[in-house]
């Protein structure tokens, strides 16, 4: 192993997948360092929870090379599996035991689990410990599933869609478990369609669409890279608004400053968000706009 490839988690060569006659995974590269959170962006039916789930060793490949901490899922044994930390969308956890019963018993199955009582806390749950799982609502459930996830200590988290059904609050408060992990060297996988929690989290993207990578790169790159145009909004003397998209925002600022000698009404400068980037790079930019 060079040491360059003994740096990454996860490096994925020219994955492929196909269920029948749809290809759900198109030829994908990825590569994520150790220690850092990787964040997979892309519209439904992209290809995220099939990569992730091979990445995971739940779904076999038809093509490509996959290494996930050193081994190939696909054939890696339960030593592995315990460096893993999975969230499942559909833990079957037995319904009649309580939040910390079940936290308690999934710790038993990794030889170095984090303290169930703190994985709670983490979680936010302290208040549901005694509470009956049956009795949990959607999003305390989901933050239970995220605790069962992360009660193996793992050196790689891989997190499909975790907070779909959180409310803001539990939403920032995962955003703060994820740092705390990410701070102790854990490294993360997270698919989202939440752009504002890609950019809060991720120190590098991968946007995928119809299966293949059409971007890569920290949030501020893909900003950079695709999305040139700001726009300069003001208003006239008359109280008409004007904009005008330009490269020299700038520029643009400057000369309406000469223009109006001084204060100009309404001026507005917006570049374009990661959003706007990420509705272009998937073509849902014309979509959204018809
Ligand atoms: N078990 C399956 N059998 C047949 N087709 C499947 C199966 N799982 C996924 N697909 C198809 O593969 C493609 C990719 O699906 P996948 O679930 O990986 O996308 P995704 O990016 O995770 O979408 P979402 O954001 O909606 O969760 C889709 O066209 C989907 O319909």
């Amino acid at each position: 192993m060079t040491p360059q490839t003994a740096e990454l988690a996860v490096d994925v060569r020219q994955l492929r997948k196909r269920y029948g006659g749809v290809t759900a995974v198109d030829g994908i590269d990825l590569t994520i360092r150790t220690g850092e959170v990787f964040g997979l962006l892309g519209p439904n039916g992209a290809g995220k929870s099939t990569t992730v789930e091979i990445l995971q060793g739940n779904r076999s490949r038809d093509g490509g090379e996959v290494t996930v901490l050193g081994a190939d899922p696909g054939s890696a044994g339960r030593a592995w599996r315990s460096r893993v930390g999975i969230v499942w969308q559909d833990e079957s956890a037995p319904a009649e035991l309580t939040v910390r019963e079940t936290v308690r018993h999934f710790a038993h199955y990794y030889p170095k689990p984090r303290d169930p009582d703190r994985v709670i806390e983490l979680v936010g749950l302290e208040k549901k410990a005694n509470a009956r799982i049956k009795a949990l609502s959607g999003g305390q459930r989901r933050r239970l599933d995220v605790a069962l996830g992360v009660i193996g200590d793992p050196e790689l988290l891989l997190l499909d869609e975790p907070t779909t059904g959180f409310d803001p609050a539990a939403r920032h408060r995962f955003w703060e478990l994820i740092r705390m992990l990410a701070a102790e060297g854990t490294t993360i996988l997270l698919t989202t369609h939440y752009l504002q929690e890609a950019e809060a989290l991720a120190q590098r993207l991968a946007v995928i669409a119809s299966g293949r990578v059409v971007a890569e790169g920290t949030p501020a790159e893909l900003r950079d890279r695709h999305g040139s145009h700001a726009t300069v909004e003001w208003t006239e003397p008359d109280g008409t608004p004007r904009s005008e998209r330009t490269d020299t925002p700038t520029r643009t600022v400057a000369e309406l400053a000469r223009r109006f000698d001084g204060e100009i009404p309404g001026l507005r400068v917006g570049r374009p968000t990661l959003e706007d980037v990420y509705l272009r790079l998937t073509g849902q930019d014309q979509e959204s706009a018809r």
